[in-house]
């Protein structure tokens, strides 16, 4: 592998905003109340938005692997954007180590809490930039992003004729492989997750979830992972040594369960979603 780089003279020191907090009791994000609408039509001042997130609370743990899942249409992905805020309650709080994120600097905040979304993009970049570029932009020395890159591309099983490929000459699932491992160099304290699964085999998916796992464990990370396969999950969460976290089930924008996920009767949970989806699709 050519392991050179370059991106000129971009350089942002934000190493500091990593700090660890290791207490697994303290939550490490917050919701109170939150609810979130939007409008129909932006400029119509009067006119009240209709409803997508509604009072939802929860906490999530350190070190933790929590799921969201739900009907299509739920509110998952607002969910999950508002964590990185990419979208704002309309009202309500959400809290990082205690502190509101509205007082929290976005660039801060997105460099301890990453989102990968359900079709990311490499922004033009070949795969090999694309793993680089966020270390070089926060100015690490390079000894510390080769290993950082490396590393990733080993737990990723990421596949050396993948990188000087864009992101036109990869699939999805290849894609989401790719922007997962872009997160995971940052190393941050809180990976966001939307349907990372979806476009990945069955051998990939389990390697995804054990890396995940791993990680939980080794770098205290915690995952907030929106997934629609129940049946993985359950295989996942069915090992004893992985049973720190939790379930959270939206339903029409309510959280109908929020549960450790030692707690989940998987065959209940899939029928209370099935029951949902029938229930919206009659609305
Ligand atoms: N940009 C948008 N502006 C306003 N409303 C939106 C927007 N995008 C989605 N919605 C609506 O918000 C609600 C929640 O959407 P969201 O994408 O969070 O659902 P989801 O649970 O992630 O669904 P899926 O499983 O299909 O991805 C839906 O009713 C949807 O129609």
């Amino acid at each position: 592998m050519d392991n050179s780089y370059s991106f000129g003279s971009l350089s942002l020191d934000v190493r500091d905003t990593n700090k660890i907090d290791n207490n697994k009791n303290t939550a490490l994000i917050r919701l109170e109340q939150v609810s979130i609408s939007a409008k129909l039509n932006v400029k119509a001042k009067n006119i009240p938005g209709y409803s997508i997130l509604q009072d939802i609370s929860f906490e999530v743990f350190p070190g933790s692997c929590n799921i969201i899942v739900g009907a299509t249409g739920a509110g998952k992905t607002f969910l999950l954007r508002s964590l990185n805020r990419l979208c704002e309650p309309t009202s309500g709080k959400i809290y990082f180590q205690n502190q509101d994120y509205s007082q929290i600097p976005v660039f801060q905040l997105r460099n301890s809490i990453v989102l990968v979304p359900q079709e990311p993009k490499l922004l033009g970049m070949s795969v090999k930039d694309a793993l680089f570029y966020p270390l070089v932009l926060r100015g690490l020395p390079k000894p510390e992003i080769q290993q950082r890159v490396n590393q990733s591309i080993e737990q990723l099983q990421i596949s050396d004729d993948w990188l000087g490929r864009t992101e036109l000459q990869l699939s999805l699932g290849q894609r989401q492989i790719v922007a997962i491992a872009r997160a995971l160099v940052i190393q941050p304290q809180v990976l966001l997750l939307d349907e990372p699964t979806a476009a990945l085999d069955i051998g990939y998916s389990q390697l995804l979830m054990q890396t995940l796992s791993q990680l939980t464990k080794i770098q205290n990370l915690t995952v907030v992972m929106v997934n629609h396969q129940l049946e993985l999950l359950k295989e996942f969460y069915s090992h004893p040594n992985q049973q720190n976290g939790k379930i959270l089930h939206l339903s029409q924008g309510h959280l109908l369960c929020d549960r450790a996920v030692s707690q989940i009767d998987w065959a209940n949970l899939k029928a209370t979603i099935l029951q949902a989806q029938t229930d919206d699709d009659f609305i």
